[in-house]
């Protein structure tokens, strides 16, 4: 299992800045490391390229001066422009470390062909003024290479939202911890490649970006109850349990079995129909409820009376009503935008915040979907999904992964793994199915992303 990379907000970076300050490192060290972890990446990723640094008046600008000296020490040809006088002390220290000259920020400024940006991190406080903007964007149009330092520039760092029109970086190299901007829409697709330096302070958090799945060792002794029973119940639109059910099945539930009225054509033999519903069978390892549900709310009713650890997806969440009613029910819900506000209502916050109010109030692991997945667990965990390709955003493709968490709840992985590795696998599944690819595909593209693990 890759480490999974934490992540932490503005408050709390500053929190683990002051940790190791109180260590007895100075800050003036840390913009040391972080200057250098800063110069390290670009010059591995560009190679010795002509650099323009723009350099801002605080910390994040700090850290652009130190890796400007670091960066000519190397042999590379290297101009800084500031965009006005440095604040901190840190800062200061930083550019009077910096042997070279300070161009003032302006529309003759040139570019190069490597252009670093310094301007803003965590502490940006509103969108770049227009004319900065301006000459950011032209700096950058005329640039062959962008690394942003920390956060790509007038993304606000907790809430990813853009607070000016934030260019599309090639990389961005943060320290510490990863921070929300860089896994969170729409400025996580600004960052480009995310490169996190240690600089030694302590990072850790409950917050991660979920990394590769380890999956429970299949025992050679097993059968198929053991490898996990997964019980969907069709509703109205038999399609989206059938693909649910596929995935399921693809992502390695040793039975899969489908409550439905009428038999549903197209499923695989190994999929066994049947119009009973015994959704107390002690058997069952994980129950489905949602895709395709209809106007049948008695389904979930019924599915609210199992034992089962359960997941409940699409018109499943919508006929819930109240989140209350997952209480005691060891659920996974996995609303998109839509669905979550229809149950949640208006949360205010920012999206990590909204998840995880959200899965205090239900008491279930809370899936919260969109370009930007969190998957959040009542006990304060939260897992933010990595880039998935844009073509996921086609229909079926959420009774796929409802299908995939089921199996692997019932393979027996806890709740909020099983979310977790459901999420990574279909990002997964969905680049090695390819732009073409419809749900089906997706589906069958299981096996192949989990024999990559
Ligand atoms: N946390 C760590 O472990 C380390 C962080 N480092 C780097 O420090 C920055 C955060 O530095 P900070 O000085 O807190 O903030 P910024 O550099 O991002 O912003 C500096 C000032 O810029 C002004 N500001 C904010 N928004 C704008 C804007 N849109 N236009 C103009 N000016 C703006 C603001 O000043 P005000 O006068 O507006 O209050 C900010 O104070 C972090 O990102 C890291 O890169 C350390 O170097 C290493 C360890
Ligand atoms: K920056």
């Amino acid at each position: 299992m890759s480490r999974a990379r934490p992540l932490l907000t503005a408050e709390r970076m500053r929190a683990a800045e002051q940790a190791a300050i109180d260590g007895g490192t100075s800050v003036e060290q840390l913009m040391e490391r972080a200057g250098a972890a800063l110069a390290e990446a670009a010059f591995r990723f560009a190679g010795p390229l002509p650099t323009l640094i723009l350099c801002g008046p605080g910390n994040n600008g700090g850290d652009g001066y130190v890796s400007a000296r670091h960066l000519a020490a190397r042999g590379v040809q290297v101009r800084v422009a500031a965009l006005e006088d440095s604040q901190s002390n840190a800062a200061k220290w930083a550019r009077s470390e910096w042997a070279g000259d300070v161009e003032a920020l302006s529309d003759e400024t040139k570019s190069a062909p490597l252009l670093i940006v310094a301007l803003f991190g965590t502490g940006l406080k509103r969108g770049l003024d227009t004319t900065i903007n301006q000459r950011l964007l032209r700096l950058f149009d005329e640039a062959m290479i962008r690394v942003a330092c920390d956060v790509p520039s007038g993304a606000a760092s907790d809430s990813g939202a853009c607070l000016s029109d934030v260019p599309q970086f090639d990389l961005t190299v943060t320290f510490g911890a990863l921070k929300p901007a860089h896994r969170l829409y729409p400025a996580m697709h600004r960052c480009g490649r995310v490169v996190l330096a240690d600089i030694g302070i302590d990072g850790s958090s409950d917050w991660h970006e979920i990394a590769a799945p380890r999956f429970p060792v299949l025992e050679p002794g097993g059968h198929k109850y053991s490898r996990g029973l997964v019980h969907a119940l069709a509703g109205k639109m038999p399609g989206a349990i059938a693909l649910a059910a596929k995935a399921a099945a693809h992502s390695g539930a040793g039975y899969v079995r489908v409550s439905t009225s009428r038999p549903i054509d197209g499923l695989p033999s190994a999929i066994v129909q049947i119009d009973t519903a015994e959704v107390n069978d002690e058997r069952i390892g994980c129950l489905l409820v949602g895709p395709g549900l209809g106007d049948i709310p008695q389904v979930l009713t019924l599915a609210l009376t199992s034992h089962a650890p359960k997941v409940i997806d699409a018109d499943g969440i919508t006929y819930l009503g109240d989140p209350e009613r997952l209480k005691g029910q060891d659920a996974i819900i996995t609303p998109h935008e839509g669905e979550f506000k229809r149950l949640f209502g208006d949360i205010g916050g920012t999206k990590p915040e909204r998840a995880l109010k959200a899965a205090h109030r239900s008491g279930a692991v809370v899936v919260f979907k969109g370009p930007d997945t969190l998957v959040a667990s009542p006990d304060g965990r939260l897992g933010f999904a990595p880039p998935a390709p844009a073509w996921l955003a086609t229909a079926g493709t959420g009774d796929v992964l409802s299908g995939m968490i089921a199996a692997l709840r019932a393979r027996g992985m806890p709740a909020f793994e099983a979310a977790s590795a459901g999420v990574w696998l279909h990002g997964r599944a969905a680049e090695l199915a390819g732009p073409g690819m419809i749900a089906d595909d997706l589906a069958e593209a299981i096996p192949a992303a989990i024999a990559d693990l």
